[in-house]
């Protein structure tokens, strides 16, 4: 799509911030192509070519020299990396060089996932993230993403941020990477500059308010709260800081970084004293416009600390003893910290550090995926799930199969499949050594258990 001229009011605004000389460079910034970066599931084994630097506040991030085409790589669909935007990574340096506490987080928008994806690498086998979506459709895409990511440490949700007000003090880190008005995306999507307009950011700014109404006390004492946009205006930024100021006690959070990265540390006078805020330009930085800030809650503040409740009640989910989960863990080839529930008969596993905290949540929120989901029980053996293919837990008692990666293209999209003769039974379908889904041989016929819904279309 072409490109229009940038809307005046808008560059009014940037010229007022940035200044005559530098919003001249900054307008020429945003004709330039956009680069493609990638962030790399810490946990599968990616194969990249076509690297042209490494994101420096990023462990696992990286630029690309081309833009190729993701949904013909099968390794994409393994979910060993995402495709996000290299100033969006940032939050891995905060997360990082804050050494913020692995416990429980919150995304509190996070469809499709690229944030969500981030922290739950961040976080491994040590915490449990609640990555929640309010609109329905992009709910779905979300747990997409996270069963491809395939960590098992995620609880995907579909509630509005006011459904969240039974679990306040909860989180040890809340992200809001709320909706607002883009400014940031006017370089790589060139409809964003049609949608723009100064009402439209005085709308995203009140919707921003009402959602950090309901975030604020999420966070427990002595954690943080992180906010960031991809837009450049005041209203939508440093004012939501001090507006989370005005209503919640909150202390500043500094973030050290290198000088040579580009990004702008923005200071945010606030009825509490100086907040801090870090702006990235596209003229300045590697990547799109984006803005975030810490902020931490005080030590003293509220905390819930769930306990366990004897019985387990929930209207579809039924719990699995913990005995009986022990010895199913140890059985399938697991390392027996695993809990088990059963929803519709299809099994459900979870790491047990955070069991309280999970049967709460389950309890309080439209839950859409959790842990790992298994499959069914058949005998001694399993039924196995796609959602167990993609995840990153041990399929003992199962045959790989390693596939071409045209092979690997035509079992993605659910196509007539040239193999080799295999035996009768299940097995797992593998690229470059990542698992992608199972088969089975019928011995008339193979079946294909790829779900429908994510086939690749030409
Ligand atoms: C900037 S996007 C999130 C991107 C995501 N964090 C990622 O990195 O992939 C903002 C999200 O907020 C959601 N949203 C819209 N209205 C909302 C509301 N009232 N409360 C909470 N989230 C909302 C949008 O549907 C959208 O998915």
């Amino acid at each position: 799509m072409a490109k229009t001229e940038l809307p005046k009011d808008f560059q009014k605004q940037m010229s007022e911030l940035l200044g005559a000389e530098e919003f001249e460079i900054f307008s020429k910034a945003l004709e330039k192509p956009v680069k493609t970066s990638i962030r790399k599931n810490p946990y599968k084994k990616s194969e990249l070519s076509s690297i042209e630097e490494r994101i420096p506040w990023s462990e696992n991030g990286f630029i690309l020299r081309e833009r190729p085409k993701f949904s013909q790589d099968p390794l994409w669909h393994a979910g060993t990396f995402y495709v996000q935007e290299s100033s969006s990574m940032f939050i891995d340096w905060v997360l990082r060089s804050l050494k913020i506490p692995k416990g429980i987080f919150l995304d509190m928008s996070a469809a499709p996932g690229g944030k969500s994806t981030l922290l739950s690498s961040y976080l491994g086998d040590e915490g449990l993230l609640v990555s929640n979506e309010v609109i329905q459709s992009r709910a779905q895409t979300l747990k997409e993403n996270i069963i491809k990511w395939g960590l098992g440490n995620t609880v995907v949700t579909n509630n509005d941020p006011e459904h969240f007000d039974d679990l306040e003090g909860l989180f040890d880190c809340v992200l809001v990477d709320a909706p607002c008005s883009g400014e940031g995306m006017f370089r790589k999507d060139p409809n964003a500059r049609n949608e723009w307009s100064l009402d439209n950011v005085s709308l995203c700014a009140a919707r921003q308010s009402r959602i950090l109404d309901h975030c604020g006390a999420l966070v427990k004492g002595g954690g943080y709260l992180i906010y960031s946009t991809c837009t450049f205006n005041e209203k939508e930024n440093e004012d939501m800081i001090r507006f989370l100021v005005d209503e919640f006690a909150f202390e500043p959070v500094r973030i050290r970084f290198e000088k040579e990265w580009g990004m702008k540390e923005s200071e945010i006078e606030t009825s509490e004293g100086t907040f801090f805020g870090y702006r990235f330009y596209p003229h300045r930085v590697p990547g799109e416009g984006f803005f975030i800030a810490i902020l931490r809650r005080p030590q003293d503040s509220f905390s819930l600390n769930p306990k366990r409740s004897k019985d387990f009640k929930h209207p579809f989910l039924k719990e699995i003893r913990d005995t009986d989960s022990e010895k199913l863990d140890l059985d399938s080839g697991f390392d027996g910290n695993g809990k088990f529930y059963t929803l519709n008969d299809s099994y459900f596993r979870v790491l047990r550090n955070f069991i309280p905290e999970l049967e709460v949540i389950l309890r309080s929120l439209n839950v859409r995926y959790f842990g790992v989901e298994l499959g069914k029980r058949k005998g001694e053996g399993w039924i196995p799930s796609p959602e167990w293919a993609l995840s990153t837990l041990p399929k003992k008692n199962f045959s790989r199969l390693e596939l071409s990666r045209n092979q690997a293209l035509d079992f993605l999209g659910k196509k007539e499949m040239n193999l080799p003769e295999i035996p009768l039974g299940w097995h797992l379908i593998t690229y470059l050594g990542n698992s992608l889904g199972w088969i089975k041989n019928l011995g008339n016929r193979i079946n294909n258990y790829y779900p429908k819904d994510w086939r690749i279309r030409k």
